[in-house]
């Protein structure tokens, strides 16, 4: 049984350690030493959490309530705590201080147990009994112990490293080797659970990746779709007869049918079932296989009369973000009704399908699937012809669409879990107007306001994912484009991220420094016209090449649906400068 010390004591090291490799082989290691549920529970543990990303896995204690547990836990008062509290800025450093354990006892399984059982209690007098249960795990941990249990109770571990470190890690750890991250990696496209993931890597060394396939109630990775810079490369890249859907500017949806539990993920796989029960009402009526998965678009959306005839009415995405929201649900399926408009179906009745092809599966979705009430399914064509896909495109448009999502149906054309893929085409109506590119860049940093924007930020430091080196590359400054809702709104975002020095997975040159730094987390949607070689910014430098910088950018929105690793990659844009 490993003690949960070395798991702490690791988490200190990898705080201080900035090299990839360093921190891979140091995870490698630990892995290395570890049995049965001491691998699951420590792979969740890494990423700062208890279970896998699809289910919901905070603690559910109320933050001030924590000091409370600190407090019970070492007989001192609240207002100590809180003192302590306000010079230390951070409560794991408060328990570290209080600790005067020497030995560690608690194991991995102990504490993980523990942590799991804190969320599990609920109902009435719930609250007053997860303060005891973390209370009583405390005064049994030393001070390092402590700190890592409080911060993991707050979701906020901030290793500064992602699940692909892990991935690499377990390559080492389980198979010997690293050549096989790259499998395993297309591995957890397909189980996104890392707990399950390193647990079977554990059992199966490289024959592993053999074990992993698609079931409901795990989503997998979102196949996605490639973008092309005119209509001939469209046709270049899908010859001859292709499907053209049309493409609507919405929420990703995966939906879980399993029997009675329907369940509905995101793209970044958060179970967001609470937040449509429309759609799930839809499901539970319309679809009779007892276990399917299916891929959609959810859209703001209503049909009305107009004259007597019936028009569909698109709403822009952001009509849709009120509908992500924990209360008041009721209210806001009144406010602004959506539809769902299925293109895909991974799964039926026992079968994966995601090696079937394009017509395969689409096929199978008409039969099991039929368009009623606010469920539809994507309307497409099915042509070889330019003029027709230029019709379809034109009429997306008219209608309020963003463009069209064009579609492989060659003999391989299967599910490409995770990827971008090149079977995927989209063609949108910004594309054709010249050349403004819109990128999803992570802010990393705030310069302060003046004048009118005093009190506000003046612009956010943005940058883009190397994908490579895991960092984030800064690119460009924003400072147009906010309504003042819009300033508010992300100021309120990033005062939850700031940090006190530049996070140790992004790469920022001296004269770009900015007032405030910020963890990589919040993804905002940019404007720009063109991309320039730069020596003041970081995106793409290195191996001979001088740094990119976007010009003239301008704030569009902010992509709740994207997280920091889901931004525009250094590469994408180094594709986009150099027209490929
Ligand atoms: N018919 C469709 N087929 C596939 N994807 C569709 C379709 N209609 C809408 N979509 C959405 O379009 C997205 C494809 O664009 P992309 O893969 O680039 O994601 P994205 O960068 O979020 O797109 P965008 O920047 O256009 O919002 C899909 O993730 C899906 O959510």
């Amino acid at each position: 049984m490993v003690r949960f010390k070395e798991l702490a004591g690791l988490f200190e090291e990898l705080e201080q350690i900035t090299s990839h490799k360093e921190i891979v082989r140091k995870l490698a290691g630990f892995f290395e030493g570890l049995k049965g549920n001491e691998v699951k529970d420590s792979a969740y543990l890494f990423l700062g959490s208890i279970g896998p990303a699809f289910e919901n896995t905070t603690l559910g204690i109320k933050d001030r309530l924590v000091t409370r547990a600190i407090a019970g836990a070492y007989g001192i008062s609240e207002e100590e705590v809180k003192k302590l509290y306000a010079r230390a800025g951070d409560l794991g450093d408060v328990a570290f201080e209080l600790s005067k354990k020497r030995e560690a006892s608690l194991t991995i399984e102990e504490v993980f147990k523990r942590l799991r059982q804190i969320k599990e209690v609920s109902g009435k007098g719930s609250q007053e009994e997860k303060i005891g249960l973390l209370s009583d795990i405390l005064q049994k941990a030393t001070p390092e112990e402590g700190k890592y249990i409080i911060r993991i109770v707050f979701g906020r571990l901030r290793l500064g490293f992602g699940d692909q470190f892990l991935l690499e890690a377990f390559s080492i750890a389980f198979t010997g080797d690293k050549k096989h991250a790259g499998k395993i990696k297309e591995s957890y496209s397909v189980c996104t659970d890392i707990g399950e993931l390193a647990q079977t890597l554990a059992e199966h060394g490289a024959g592993a990746p053999g074990y992993f396939s698609i079931k409901p109630g795990r989503p997998v990775k979102s196949m996605l779709a490639q973008r092309v810079e005119s209509f001939e490369e469209l046709e270049e890249r899908i010859r001859g007869k292709k499907a053209a859907e049309e493409k609507y500017d919405g929420e990703r949806v995966q939906v879980h049918k399993a029997g009675d539990e329907i369940k509905a993920f995101s793209r970044r796989l958060e179970d967001i079932t609470y937040q449509y029960p429309d759609v799930i009402e839809a499901v539970r009526e319309s679809i009779s296989s007892d276990t399917i998965v299916l891929d959609g678009e959810i859209v703001a959306y209503a049909e009305l009369e107009k004259d007597n005839t019936r028009i569909e009415e698109f709403y822009p995405f952001q009509n849709l973000m009120q509908r992500r929201r924990k209360y008041e649900v009721e209210k806001y399926r009144e406010k602004c009704p959506v539809a769902v408009f299925f293109f895909d179906i991974l799964y039926l009745n026992g079968e994966s399908l995601l090696k079937k092809t394009y017509s395969e599966r689409r096929a199978i979705l008409e039969e099991n699937v039929r368009g009623s009430g606010i469920m539809h399914l994507t309307r497409r064509i099915v042509t070889e012809n330019t003029e027709e896909l230029e019709d379809f495109f034109n009429e997306a448009v008219e209608k309020g669409l963003e463009g069209i999502v064009v579609k492989s149906m060659s003999s391989n054309s299967v599910y490409e879990a995770g990827k971008r893929s090149w079977l995927w085409l989209k063609w949108k109506q910004e594309y054709s107007e010249g050349v403004r590119e819109t990128f999803d860049l992570v802010v990393v940093g705030s310069y302060y306001g003046r004048g009118r924007r005093k009190g506000s930020f003046g612009a956010l430091l943005c940058t883009a994912l190397n994908e490579e080196e895991q960092q984030f590359e800064t690119f460009t400054k924003v400072g147009t484009g906010f309504t003042e809702a819009d300033a508010e709104e992300i100021n309120s975002l990033l005062s939850t991220h700031t940090v006190s020095e530049a996070p140790k997975n992004v790469t920022i040159k001296k004269g770009m420094l900015p007032d405030v730094f910020i963890e990589p987390a919040v993804v905002i949607e940019v404007l720009g016209s063109e991309i320039t070689n730069s020596p003041g910014h970081t995106a793409g430098e290195g191996k001979g090449e001088t740094g990119l910088a976007l010009r003239f950018p301008r704030f569009l929105r902010i992509r709740y649906d994207r997280g920091p690793y889901d931004a525009t990659t250094v590469r994408e844009i180094r594709d986009l400068k150099e027209g490929i």
